[in-house]
């Protein structure tokens, strides 16, 4: 296993101790927090444990469901208690960027239903300003070409992602226009600016979301910033 999987295990397996009995728990997506998930299917054979999850994408669906873990649609619950997800980038005000695996639309939805959310990252995710990893914005397929230009206008540098030789398409059927901004300063201003766009559906620009965020230190310890 390479030193980025390793560091992806390690604290996304130390993130499965922060769900307790009774928790509605929503799950994020990405290898990451697969490691997560995998743990958490560990724990449910050998513990009583009486939680519900929600998911936030189809792959993070399907692997949990493979685990037994018990899971219900995000309309089922009335709220959910903590949220764990991977990251793309995140800086020292723990703010971040997400939807490098095309799922922060939902991720987006489950995070802000949640009263708690932590993210658990390797250690190249750490950064000082956000922006060197494109920040993918979903957009409707209606017009996205004309979407593209006024972010191109902007200076944003949009690229639609391929799947192939066919647009990526989202859980929700959707693009992603990924952003080659290189440095965000004002990733709040830029956030509502991309949301009025008329064609863009979200954008992957997490702001005042997580309270946590697990790292590897050292070897084998996990460093928490934050609350
Ligand atoms: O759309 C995908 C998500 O935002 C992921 O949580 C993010 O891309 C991090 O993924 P990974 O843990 O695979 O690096």
């Amino acid at each position: 296993m390479d030193r980025k999987s390793y560091e992806k295990q390690l604290v996304g397996e130390r993130a499965a101790d922060y769900i307790r009995d009774g928790m509605i728990v929503g799950l994020g997506t990405g290898s990451t927090i697969a490691f997560t998930i995998k743990k958490l299917g560990e724990r449910l054979k050998r513990e009583t444990l009486n939680i519900t999850c929600v998911s936030t994408s189809n792959q993070t669906s399907e692997l949990a469901k493979s685990l037994g873990i018990p899971m219900k649609e995000l309309n089922e619950v009335s709220h959910i208690d903590l949220t764990i997800d991977g990251v793309d980038e995140f800086d020292p005000q723990l703010n971040g960027i997400k939807g490098g695996g095309g799922a922060l639309l939902f991720e987006k939805i489950v995070a802000k239903a949640s009263k708690s959310n932590i993210w658990v990252a390797d250690g190249s995710k750490e950064v000082d300003i956000l922006g060197a990893f494109p920040l993918p914005v979903e957009v409707l397929p209606f017009g996205s070409q004309h979407t593209a230009r006024a972010i191109r206008e902007k200076g944003l540098d949009p690229k639609l992602r391929m799947d192939g030789e066919n647009p990526y398409r989202t859980d929700s059927r959707n693009f992603i226009l990924d952003c080659h901004i290189g440095k965000i300063t004002e990733p709040e201003r830029l956030s509502q600016w991309l949301n009025a766009l008329p064609g863009v559906i979200e954008n992957g620009l997490f702001i005042n979301i997580v309270g946590k965020v697990l790292i590897p230190e050292g070897d084998n310890d996990v460093k928490v910033i934050g609350k």
